[in-house]
């Protein structure tokens, strides 16, 4: 009994394992052969220069890089050991536990309330005070209950870049996802609203997963786990964020770290 706890610890601890993973568009190879694992309730960061495919990757993980129909991959990506590149596997689910945060803030034209519980309505949820108990909930913990909470009927292209891009992390909470990808979700923002979803990023990850593509060595320094360093596609060194920017171990990740390249 105690061994198969152990296991199931083991086990849990592991949310994706990419196995071997190539993704092509059309003829060109944008991922080639990646082996990752991310761990539960860590933030990792995932930097490279310009074109080395880290939006790719992370995309993978949730197969919304399929909405580009030139795309095909080979290899395996298990989530809580399941191969999320089954074609069988169902992508609402898939969306649902793996959701979202892009570099620009894309709320709908709609006011705050609706945006945060656009998911849960579609999920067929109408019922007002659940509703009204999801968004206060997911604001919460988005940390911008405060700042919204006499405005809720107001549009949301009212609020600041820094303000939107949290609602849009509200909005990924209320669908109680289990991993959150964050596609470079600070680079259209200052250096204050930034600080903001660092210091949120970390206490997300008491409750999810975080994946973050980043462009800002500082950022994966501080907020991160664990860092995968990309190049032309292949992962060139992955470990923790420490070792990568203290101690790497591959000249390329140094050179680029350094800013000597990228
Ligand atoms: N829709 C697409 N169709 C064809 N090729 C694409 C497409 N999207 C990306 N690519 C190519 O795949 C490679 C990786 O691109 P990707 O956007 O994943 O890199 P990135 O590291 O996220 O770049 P950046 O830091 O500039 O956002 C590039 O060579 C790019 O040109």
């Amino acid at each position: 009994m105690e061994f198969a706890t152990n296991k199931l610890d083991i086990q849990k601890a592991e949310v994706f394992q990419v196995n071997k993973l190539n993704l092509y568009y059309g003829k060109d190879q944008a991922l080639k052969n990646i082996d990752l694992s991310i761990n539960e309730n860590e933030i990792t960061a995932i930097i490279g220069p310009s074109g080395c495919g880290k939006s790719t990757f992370i995309k993978t993980l949730n197969r919304m890089v399929e909405l580009v129909e030139s795309v095909h991959t080979e290899g395996e990506v298990y989530y809580r050991g399941k191969n999320i590149l089954d074609k069988k596997y169902d992508l609402v689910e898939l969306r649902t536990d793996v959701g979202m945060v892009f570099q620009k803030p894309n709320p709908f034209p709609k006011s705050i309330f609706e945006n945060v519980v656009y998911g849960p309505r579609i999920h067929g949820i109408n019922d007002k005070k659940l509703l009204m108990e999801v968004a206060e909930n997911s604001l919460r913990g988005a940390a911008l209950w405060d700042e919204v909470k006499d405005r809720l009927n107001e549009n949301a292209y009212g609020l600041s870049g820094g303000q939107q891009q949290r609602l849009c992390i509200a909005r990924c909470l209320a669908i109680q996802p289990d991993v959150i990808l964050m596609d470079e979700p600070t680079s259209a923002l200052d250096p204050i609203s930034t600080l903001k979803i660092e210091e949120l990023a970390q206490e997300l990850k008491e409750k999810y997963t975080i994946i973050i593509v980043t462009h800002n060595m500082q950022q994966a320094a501080r907020i991160s786990d664990k860092t995968a360093f990309f190049l032309n596609g292949e992962v060139i060194e992955y470990d923790s964020t420490t070792t990568i920017f203290s101690n790497p171990s591959d000249k390329r990740t140094e050179d680029y770290i350094s800013g000597r390249f990228g």
